[in-house]
């Protein structure tokens, strides 16, 4: 597939490098304004360029990872050069619908929201699409399966979705930063501490993700009777952990809904 995304910051490159990374066969330019902190890309096969509509009418996939505000100048930009492809989105809080009215309905477009663990190929991205544009959709959720797990939602929870699975990465290592900075008061260095938190989170993670059953079920075989787990959980929890956790991700829906 011939791939063009379009706004090469954070989660653009992390895409395209996961991409490069991990699927066969795949032609990827990625663009941006001022190209000198991507252009590292190139090495990895990967085409940088800050023209935005140079070879798209060649692409099969057009990925849009911009900000919700330069939409309408990217858009107005690129629709004349190109007929019926498929436009992939990334930007937060921009409806399909306005996305299909800003395309004048000539392109098929799908929804996605990846983070930027896909360049890892371990992003959880969510898609959406219309009913019309099944096909499409089906050949996105193909591509974001190579860069972790694809999972097709209604669109009305893709802000949701935004701030479980996108936003989530920061809150879980946000996670692992308090459990590192803990382990350096109990005594391990700086690196053995990031080493064991994040591991410790990825079995975690790994588990949860295997056995599908509910996470306190796992807790509970870790929580010897009066041993040290379940004083520290119960103290976490006095200390409103769960509650900060469950406050700070509606926090951050609120805003996407403003
Ligand atoms: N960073 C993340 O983890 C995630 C971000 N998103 C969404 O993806 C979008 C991008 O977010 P980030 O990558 O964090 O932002 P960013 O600011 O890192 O990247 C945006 C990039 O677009 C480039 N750009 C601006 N105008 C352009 C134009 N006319 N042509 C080509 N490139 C242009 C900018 O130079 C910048 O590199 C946003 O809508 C965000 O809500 C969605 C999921 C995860
Ligand atoms: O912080 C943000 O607005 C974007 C959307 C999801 C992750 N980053």
């Amino acid at each position: 597939m011939n791939i063009h995304i379009i706004g090469g910051g954070n989660l653009g490159v992390a895409i395209a490098v996961g991409l490069a990374n991990y699927s066969k066969g795949n032609h990827i330019t990625i663009t941006r304004r001022n190209t000198a902190q991507i252009q590292h890309l190139s090495q990895n096969g990967i085409i940088v360029s800050s023209n935005n509509i140079e070879n798209i009418d060649q692409a099969d996939l057009i990925i849009l990872t911009i900000k919700p505000y330069q939409i309408d100048t990217v858009l107005n930009e690129i629709l004349p050069h190109i007929s019926n492809k498929i436009i992939a989105s990334a930007v937060s809080g921009v409806s399909l619908e306005t996305l299909q009215q800003k395309a004048i309905g000539a392109h098929p477009i799908v929804r996605i929201m990846p983070n930027i663990a896909a360049q890892f190929a371990e992003s959880a991205t969510c898609i959406s699409f219309s009913e019309q544009n099944k096909e499409a959709g089906e050949h996105v959720v193909s591509l974001f399966n190579y860069l972790g797990t694809a999972i097709v939602i209604e669109e009305k929870l893709m802000d949701a979705a935004t701030v479980l699975g996108a936003c989530g990465t920061a809150y879980a290592l946000r996670y692992i930063r308090a459990s590192m900075q803990a382990g350096i008061e109990i005594g391990f260095d700086a690196q053995t501490a990031l080493a064991i938190a994040s591991q410790t989170a990825k079995g975690a993670a790994k588990m949860a993700l295997e056995e599908k059953i509910h996470p306190e079920q796992l807790i509970d075989r870790v929580t010897t009777p009066q041993g040290c787990t379940i004083v520290g959980l119960n103290e976490m929890e006095h200390r409103g952990f769960s509650s900060a956790l469950i406050r700070g991700i509606k926090t951050s829906l609120q805003k996407i809904k403003e």
